[in-house]
């Protein structure tokens, strides 16, 4: 018998992670779907920056960046990424580590094509983190792949996405006087059976 009801309750935990998102979207003031993604360089220090969650699938969560970016140095390398997310407003936190992956072909296609055309000509334009000598040098190399890529620009080959595939997904509920609700549901592997345990707060 399991006392994981209210919003901790359902047999899917991407069902779950959907339906907070879909809560915090009516509750949060902007960027429900931020997300501070975490990494590692090669040395083990730990990177974290926040990207937008664009995507929660049957069983990956996705994202998108450039390719070149120190972040993609360190997915690429060490295959895996943690995340948390935190709805200030809806006093919830959602946490998911996992094994990770490109997201290059036809579904970072459509997704690029759905950006703005002043985005998909900044993901052009930009060498992410990478040194800028100036804004005006920044704004220079907008003007001149505006010029080369013209009005339906393609997604840049150093641009797409990455899927989150999680073998650990944590549940967290803000509770009276710090005593918290947690679940963590947690595989081997993907593909294997999900066991979940709650936690202590
Ligand atoms: C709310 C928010 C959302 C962001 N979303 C993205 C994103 O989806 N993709 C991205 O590449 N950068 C995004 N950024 C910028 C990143 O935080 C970061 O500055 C950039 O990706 C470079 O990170 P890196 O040098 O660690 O690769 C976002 C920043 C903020 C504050
Ligand atoms: C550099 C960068 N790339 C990608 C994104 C993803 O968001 P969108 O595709 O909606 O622009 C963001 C969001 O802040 C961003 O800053």
């Amino acid at each position: 018998m399991t006392d994981r009801t209210d919003h901790f309750a359902g047999d899917d935990p991407f069902e779950i992670a959907r339906r907070w998102l879909c809560e915090a979207e009516r509750t949060e003031i902007n960027d429900p779907n931020a997300i501070a993604l975490s990494t590692v360089d090669a040395s083990g220090l730990p990177n974290a920056r926040m990207v937008l969650l664009k995507g929660i699938e049957d069983d990956a969560f996705v994202f998108y960046t450039n390719y070149e970016s120190a972040k993609a140095a360190e997915l690429d390398s060490a295959g895996k990424a943690a995340f948390v997310m935190h709805w200030k407003s809806l006093r919830r936190q959602l946490r998911v580590r996992g094994l990770v992956d490109r997201e290059d072909g036809a579904e970072a296609d459509a997704y690029f094509a759905s950006r703005s055309l002043k985005s998909r000509l900044g993901a052009w334009a930009s060498r992410q983190s990478r040194p800028l000598r100036s804004r005006a040098a920044l704004m220079a190399e907008v003007a001149k792949v505006t010029a080369t890529h013209g009005a339906n620009p393609k997604r840049p080959p150093f641009w797409g996405g990455y899927r989150i595939v999680p073998v650990e997904i944590e549940f967290w509920a803000d509770g009276a006087y710090r005593l918290h609700d947690r679940f963590v549901w947690r595989r081997e592997a993907p593909g294997s059976d999900w066991s979940v345990t709650r936690l202590n707060p």
